[in-house]
């Protein structure tokens, strides 16, 4: 059952929680089990980095269940463009993000739990976790074939992922957070997460893509509700800690000082797109002149998500030399993004001459370049 964490105690309750008593030889891990009411990725994330930076872990672990809407996930040192369908993203309003832990590109929507297990660096174990998500599973379903991996995957029947693995290690704390799909929406995980940029190097890690499947489809009593409780159940039977799941509201200052600034920054063009690490763009569009396809090839250096060098080459019988080189020159410095082309385009427009069929070759290459933003 969920019981709401009162607001009054609930500061208290994260960094002062009286624990049991500690035995000499059988030392009790006291622990805490929170769920976040928000369904909102950036608040949930920013409840992972206020519990790695203020709560004191000593003692006591904590493992923090939390749900997104839509959303796609990328790892701390990741290209987004490389990663997934940045088109197909807007168009669907699904959100993205960047955690602050390594790692690859997860599809997050209502169908996948989060779990995220924190402890003091020095009791950190990643398979002691994942071990104990399969005894959880094991108790309501014993049939059930979930295996963790050495790369700290979750198989399902020796072959299907459904769970991925990531964690952040700071100074004295760390955390172990990892996925658990249950209901998601498969086809479109696999479409968001294919990329349709061409020609991209960059030094950024990549993910490492796999089958995955649903929890339900094996068994569809195994819905988020249920797997939720049985986790949560073997968590406290572990820690010999009250079977409870404190609800917590993630915008509640009281509760969190400062959490919401936090949420803020992870909003952020400059930490979603700007922490990209350097990457260039190698590649060639094609336009129609005169009925035959026409080769314009792109070359574009990315620093801090904004283009660094920009060399765009149009043969110059259809673009002039001239032209080309305005745009080139009037990209440099502007955020690798199609909002901000299409304004820039715009500006930059007014500095070309007056000719219509100029206007209309512009329109269409600027129209190109956006689409590989
Ligand atoms: N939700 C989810 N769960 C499991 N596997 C997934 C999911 N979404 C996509 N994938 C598959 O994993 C690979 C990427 O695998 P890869 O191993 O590269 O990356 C990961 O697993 C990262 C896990 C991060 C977990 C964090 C926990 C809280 S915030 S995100 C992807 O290409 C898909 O094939």
């Amino acid at each position: 059952m969920l019981i709401p964490f009162s607001r009054k105690n609930g500061f208290q309750l994260l960094c002062n929680l009286k624990f049991p008593a500690v035995g000499f030889k059988n030392i009790v891990q006291s622990g805490l089990i929170l769920q976040s009411i928000s369904n909102d990725v950036y608040q949930n994330l920013a409840v992972e980095d206020w519990i790695h930076d203020h709560m004191n872990l000593e003692g006591r672990s904590v493992l923090f269940f939390w749900r997104n809407s839509p959303s796609v996930v990328i790892g701390r040192h990741q290209n987004p463009w490389q990663e997934c369908n940045l088109n197909l993203l807007r168009e669907e309003g699904i959100k993205l993000a960047r955690r602050r832990s390594g790692g690859g590109t997860v599809y997050h929507d209502m169908g996948n739990i989060n779990l995220t297990f924190f402890t003091t660096k020095k009791k950190y174990d990643r398979m002691k976790n994942l071990k104990l998500i399969v005894r959880a599973l094991n108790t309501v379903q014993p049939q059930l074939d979930v295996q963790a991996t050495g790369r700290f995957d979750l198989l399902l029947d020796g072959q299907f992922k459904i769970s991925g693995t990531a964690s952040k290690i700071g100074r004295t704390a760390a955390y172990h957070h990892c996925t658990l799909l249950c209901s998601t929406d498969g086809t479109f995980l696999a479409s968001l997460l294919r990329s349709p940029y061409q020609g991209i190097r960059s030094t950024a890690t990549a993910s490492i893509p796999s089958l995955v499947k649903n929890l339900v489809e094996k068994d569809p009593t195994l819905t988020c509700e249920v797997v939720i409780d049985a986790i949560a159940a073997e968590y406290a039977a572990f820690h010999h800690i009250e079977n409870h799941i404190h609800l917590i509201n993630p915008t509640d200052e009281t509760l969190f000082p400062g959490i919401n600034s936090k949420a803020k920054e992870l909003q952020t063009w400059e930490w979603i797109y700007g922490k990209t690490p350097k990457f260039s763009v190698n590649t060639s569009l094609n336009v129609l002149h005169e009925e035959s396809p026409l080769e314009i090839k792109v070359f574009i250096d990315i620093k801090n998500g904004r283009i660094e060098v920009c060399n765009i080459e149009a043969p110059d019988h259809w673009l002039p030399l001239e032209i080309c080189d305005r745009l080139n020159s009037g990209f440099i410095g502007s955020k690798f993004c199609p909002m901000e082309m299409t304004m820039l385009t715009s500006i930059l427009r007014r500095t070309c001459p007056e000719d219509d069929g100029l206007h209309s070759k512009w329109n269409i290459l600027c129209e190109k370049i956006k689409a590989i933003m």
